[in-house]
C-alpha cells in the first residue's frame, strides 16, 4: 500500500520545520534575548537557546484576538427560536488574558447573558466572542465592556449582561504580591440596566 505524506502535496513544506510552526523575525527574538539577559541570564546556554523562538510563538497565541473582529462569530443568527424569549446565559467560561500594563497573565472566568430579540446565536459563539477580546493586551474594564458592546451592536437584544471575574497575575507574582485576590467587573446594558426585576433575575441567574 502507498501511503501518502499529509506533506506530500505541500510545496512550503519545511524538514527544518516540520510542524510548520510559525516562524519568529530576528528583532524579535533579539529582543526577548535582550530581556533575559536584563533580568539576568545567558540567553546562550542550551537551556535558553531557543527560548526567543518560543516565546515569540506563544505570544503569537496569546494575542490571536488581533487577527479576528470578534463580531464575526455573531454573524450566523438563527431567528427560529420557537417563541423562546426568556435569558440565555452561558456561566463559568474560563478564559485567559493578559494586562497591558504589565503583560502579565489575567485568569478568570465570565459569565453572559442577553435577552434575545429575535435574534438567538449558537452558545459557544459567545465564548468566542469572550476570548477574540481576551487574546489581546487587556485590562479586564475593557474586555468585559467590548463582550457586552458585540452583544449588543450585532444581537439588538432587549438586554445584555457580562461578568467577569479574574485573578491577575502582576498583583500576585509581582508588586503587591496578593495571591488569590479576584477582581470583578460587570457591564451591564439595555432592560437588565434599566429594570429592576430583569437585572435581579439575570444577577440571580448568573449566581450573584
Ligand atoms: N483597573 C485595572 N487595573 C489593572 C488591570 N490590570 C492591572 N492593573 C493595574 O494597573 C496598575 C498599573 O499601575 P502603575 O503604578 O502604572 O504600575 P506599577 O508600578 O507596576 O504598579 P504596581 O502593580 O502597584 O506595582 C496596577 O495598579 C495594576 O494592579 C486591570 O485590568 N484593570
Ligand atoms: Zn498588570
Amino acid at each position: 500500500m502507498n501511503y501518502v505524506s499529509a506533506h506530500d502535496h505541500d510545496d512550503e513544506f519545511d524538514p527544518e520545520n516540520p510542524m510548520g510552526k510559525p516562524e519568529v523575525p530576528d528583532h524579535v527574538q533579539n529582543a526577548i534575548r535582550t530581556l533575559i539577559e536584563w533580568a539576568g541570564d545567558d540567553p546562550n546556554r542550551e537551556g535558553l537557546r531557543d527560548t526567543p523562538k518560543r516565546v515569540g510563538r506563544a505570544w503569537l497565541e496569546y494575542c490571536e484576538g488581533y487577527k479576528e473582529d470578534p463580531a464575526i462569530h455573531l454573524s450566523r443568527i438563527f431567528e427560529e427560536v420557537g417563541g423562546y424569549d426568556e435569558i440565555v446565559l452561558l456561566k463559568d467560561i474560563p478564559f485567559q488574558s493578559h494586562c497591558e500594563h504589565h503583560m502579565a497573565p489575567i485568569i478568570g472566568k465570565a459569565a453572559i447573558a442577553y435577552l434575545p430579540n429575535k435574534k438567538v446565536v449558537g452558545i459557544s459563539k459567545l465564548a468566542r466572542v469572550l476570548h477574540g477580546y481576551a487574546q489581546r493586551l487587556q485590562i479586564q474594564e475593557r474586555l468585559t465592556a467590548e463582550v457586552a458592546q458585540c452583544i449588543w451592536d450585532n444581537l439588538d437584544p432587549h438586554g445584555v449582561a457580562v461578568v467577569i471575574e479574574a485573578q491577575h497575575g502582576c498583583m500576585t507574582g509581582r508588586g503587591v504580591k496578593t495571591p488569590g485576590v479576584g477582581m470583578i467587573t460587570s457591564r451591564i446594558l439595555g432592560c437588565f440596566l434599566d429594570n429592576d426585576s430583569s437585572r435581579k433575575e439575570v444577577m440571580s441567574l448568573m449566581g450573584y
